[in-house]
């Protein structure tokens, strides 16, 4: 049979920038097949555009707080086109720096702009920006055609012009109210921002907390900073009907278990409910894809139902983040052209929420290992402890590790405070190599770090292995007079 191209890679946001990179770079005859614009969601609508409008508002944030240390810095204004030229800025030097076409084309890649839908298994047809459809022949394919805003049934919501992460960044003037539908990681990062900025900005949840995939007991500390810079929070309130007069928009919500009504008033609505795999346009059955209920059906090998098929990133469901779709994407590419066996590593997929203070988490849910009955300990850390953290202020938060009690091999961590993101990382590498607390322990981190919280989390582990009668017997051959060790409060820090 005859092929246009050995692997042809669809969508060119982070799993297919990196897929088709890695099969270029093996040798393998590479198309990219692009709808919109090259960088996808992380780059124009994700990760890029709402960092750096966090950093503007931390900066708000910093001088609004600046006389907590000993700096008088004025008052502060917000220039909000100034903040949005910034993130446009921020995101143009992404896009010519990693994501432009011919970055790929240099490395090989063909680039080709237009909308993928699959004729049959090994053809796809492209709509090209002309209008015109151009039909390709492929050994392979990898889909990575991310994932859209969900927009959920509620009534009158299509009667309003409301924000989603698409058109949020292309807001002109900053919303005095924003009302925020979601207190998923979007809703939380970016309500914050906007909260920093001077909006009032009010978030409705069905659940009956912020952040539901991370730990209770921190993410109960966060929404209570979150209030106190002065956001509002509607939880457990499920947005039941949007309608919009002169420019107000009103959210109304009905309260699990009282029924109450919520009603509420604002300029602006953010939709933040959660995302959608896009398969819509591709014509997945006429290539007989499988497909469930969050995306594409992949195994571990981020191989579809065909064998000569692969999916990766946001359109398979799993957890949509850019450093999976980034992994995902050199597991199907390796795969798919070496044969060399590799799955994806979905044990130690550590995540962060960039609100201030941040909540990152890796491996097991403590209520997963609950659940999976195995036998674990806490082993926790206080920021106020970590002397950084003291110098900084930063002194909110915890550092939660779940791990073996007898080894202390580490099954997940939870953190919530300065720095997390990058915290979680020594836990991922450790989880993944099967370093204990004790190496942990063992290992010298520098003084004063934050880092160093991790350490002393460690540290915990040793503290309770410490054994009573290993101390008796020393008091014993010694002749040591000292007190016998307090033993009962399991958080204890030496
Ligand atoms: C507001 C926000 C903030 C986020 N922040 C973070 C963060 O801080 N850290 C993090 O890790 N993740 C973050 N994410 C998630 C992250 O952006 C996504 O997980 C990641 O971008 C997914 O990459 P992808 O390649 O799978 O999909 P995408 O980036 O969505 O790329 C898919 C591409 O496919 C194209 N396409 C779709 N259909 C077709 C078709 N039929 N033919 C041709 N092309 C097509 C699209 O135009 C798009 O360019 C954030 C997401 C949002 C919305
Ligand atoms: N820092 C990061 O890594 C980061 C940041 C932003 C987004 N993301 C990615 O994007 C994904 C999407 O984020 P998200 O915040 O949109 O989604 P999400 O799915 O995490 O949260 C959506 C929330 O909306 C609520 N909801 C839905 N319909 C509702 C209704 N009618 N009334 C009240 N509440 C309702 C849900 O209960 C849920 O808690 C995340 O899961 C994550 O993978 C990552």
């Amino acid at each position: 049979m005859d092929y246009d191209y050995d692997v042809t890679v669809i969508g060119a946001g982070a799993a297919g920038l990196t897929a088709s990179g890695v099969c270029a770079s093996l040798g393998a005859k590479t198309a990219l097949v692009e709808a919109r614009k090259a960088g996808g969601d992380c780059t124009w609508y994700g990760c890029i555009p709402s960092k750096a409008l966090l950093k503007s508002a931390a900066t708000a944030h910093a001088i609004r707080t600046a006389e907590t240390y000993g700096v008088k810095a004025g008052s502060c204004s917000i220039d909000f086109p100034a903040i949005m030229k910034r993130v446009h800025d921020i995101q143009q030097q992404v896009y010519d720096e990693a994501d432009k076409p011919e970055i790929y084309e240099n490395m090989g890649v063909r680039f080709i702009e237009g909308k993928a839908s699959f004729l049959d298994e090994f053809t796809l047809q492209v709509r090209l920006p002309d209008g015109t459809d151009r039909t390709l022949r492929s050994k392979n394919f990898i889909i990575a055609t991310g994932s859209s805003p969900y927009i959920p049934p509620v009534e009158g919501l299509d009667s309003v012009d409301y924000l989603t992460n698409e058109t949020l960044f292309t807001l002109k003037q900053r919303p005095e109210r924003l009302l925020v539908l979601g207190a998923g990681p979007i809703g939380i990062e970016m309500g914050q921002a906007f909260a920093r900025f001077g909006s009032a900005v009010t978030v409705f949840d069905a659940a009956s907390r912020i952040l539901p995939n991370d730990h209770p007991d921190l993410t109960g500390i966060l929404q209570k900073k979150l209030e106190e810079e002065g956001m509002t929070f509607r939880l457990g309130s499920t947005v039941t009907s949007v309608s919009g007069q002169d420019a107000v928009i009103t959210v109304t919500a009905q309260e699990s278990g009282t029924g109450k009504k919520i009603i509420a008033e604002g300029d602006a609505l953010l939709v933040a409910a959660g995302r959608i795999a896009n398969t819509g346009a591709l014509q997945l059955d006429a290539a007989g894809i499988g497909t469930h209920q969050r995306g594409i059906a992949v195994n571990g090998s981020c191989q579809t139902s065909k064998r000569h098929i692969y999916a990766c990133g946001d359109v398979t469901g799993g957890l949509q983040f850019t450093h999976v779709a980034e992994h995902m994407a050199k597991v199907a590419a390796t795969n798919m052209l070496t044969r060399l066996p590799m799955s994806t590593d979905d044990r130690h997929i550590p995540w962060c929420t960039y609100c201030d203070p941040e909540m990152a988490h890796v491996g097991e849910r403590e209520e997963n290992l609950k659940q999976k009955r195995i036998s674990y300990e806490v082993y926790r850390f206080p920021f106020s402890r970590i002397d950084r953290a003291i110098t900084d202020n930063r002194t909110d938060g915890w550092i939660r590790i779940y791990a073996a009690g007898l080894d202390g091999k580490i099954y997940g961590a939870d953190i919530l405070g300065s720095h997390a993101g990058e915290l979680i990382s020594e836990l991922a590498l450790a989880m993944r190599n099967g370093i204990t607390l004790r190496q942990m322990s063992d290992t010298v981190h520098p003084y004063p770090t934050y880092a160093l919280g991790n350490r002393r989390a460690a540290d915990q582990w040793y503290v309770r292995k410490q054994s009573g009668a290993l101390v008796g017997l020393l008091q014993f051959f010694f002749g040591y007079q000292g007190k016998m060790p307090e033993k009962t409060d399991p958080d204890r820090i030496v």
